[in-house]
């Protein structure tokens, strides 16, 4: 029996859209064994809600690590789950990184580190989510063909990260219908100057630049009309002395940067715009955590 903790994870930190993530201090906990007939459990979020069946999402990832090791063998899974579903905090992605590791690791390791973020990067279908899953940290990661080229940054401790989390779902795969497939000169440029600004910024640990360096074009704009109330808190971020503010992963959840000491304030406060909107939220205060998924 194999029992692996995954993180949480925000994607599209700032301009990273598809790129850029960080994981966090919520987890997802997976038990694994080989089992005669297919069997899942599940407590916590998402409890009566999630398939108990083999269209489960960890179990489907487990299952593509046993077909490419030319395994055929049933699993009974337990499924404890902090990470709240269709929030923009990737639970899609820890179901996956989490599978697929735990079935790696019930096999014996036959695929490394590379291979497995390959793979879920495929069944995910962008690599910001997975990999910071997989990894840790603030994960870049960029697609090269069919495999991941990815770099893992610390992130500074002190930065908190408050989280307001509408009550409402958001699957991933309707906020990404709502976006171009085409985008301006003026609007890549925009988001490129400000990503490397963002990688500059957490390298050298200089807060000052991360008000300007998590804005974006290239999703925010489009999936504010999914989103409402975000608009608002991204125009009032910086005067409730938010460091940076965006929204996380896909949404709706949005996330403010603050220096501890301010995150009370500032989760009440988003929460309070969300409710202004008919928008039931809370909001919880996370670290960034720079281990990924591990053995518990
Ligand atoms: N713990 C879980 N076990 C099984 N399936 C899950 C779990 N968490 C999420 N899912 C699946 O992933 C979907 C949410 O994925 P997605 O829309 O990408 O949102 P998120 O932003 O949370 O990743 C859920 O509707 C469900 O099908
Ligand atoms: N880059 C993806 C990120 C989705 O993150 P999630 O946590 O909402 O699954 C996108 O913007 O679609």
């Amino acid at each position: 029996m194999v029992r692996v903790k995954v993180p949480a994870s925000i994607a599209n930190f700032g301009p990273g859209f598809d790129c850029i993530g960080t994981a966090v201090n919520l987890y997802n906990f997976i038990e694994m064994e080989f089992s005669d007939f297919p069997k899942i459990e599940v407590s916590g979020e998402g409890q009566g809600k999630i398939s108990l069946g083999e269209d489960n999402l960890v179990y489907r990832a487990a299952s593509t690590i046993l077909k490419k090791a030319n395994i055929e063998k049933k699993l009974y899974i337990r499924l404890k789950n902090e990470i709240p579903l269709a929030r923009g905090l990737g639970s899609s992605a820890a179901c996956i990184a989490g599978g697929m590791i735990a079935a790696n690791l019930l096999l014996g390791s036959p695929f490394n580190k590379e291979e497995i973020i390959n793979f879920a990067t495929e069944m995910e279908g962008h690599p910001d989510n997975v990999v910071a899953a997989i990894v840790g940290g603030l994960a870049i990661s960029v697609k090269v063909n069919d495999r991941v080229v990815y770099k893992k940054l610390s992130m500074p401790p002190s930065l908190k990260i408050v989280v307001a989390i509408p009550e409402f779902e958001l699957k991933t795969e309707r906020a990404r219908e709502v976006i171009p497939q085409k985008v301006s000169l003026k609007d890549a440029v925009f988001n490129i100057g400000r990503t490397a600004l963002l990688v500059a910024g957490i390298c050298e640990g200089d807060f000052s630049l991360l008000q300007v360096a998590t804005q974006d074009v290239l999703h925010q704009p489009y999936r504010k009309s999914l989103v409402p109330g975000m608009e608002e808190i991204l125009e009032e971020a910086l005067a409730m002395g938010m460091l940076g503010c965006f929204l996380s992963g896909a949404g709706p959840s949005v996330v403010g940067l603050v220096q501890e000491g301010k995150a009370k304030e500032v989760g009440e406060f988003m929460v309070g715009v969300f409710e202004k909107k008919g928008v039931k939220a809370r909001y919880i205060i996370l670290d960034t955590c720079n281990e990924g998924t591990s053995i518990v």
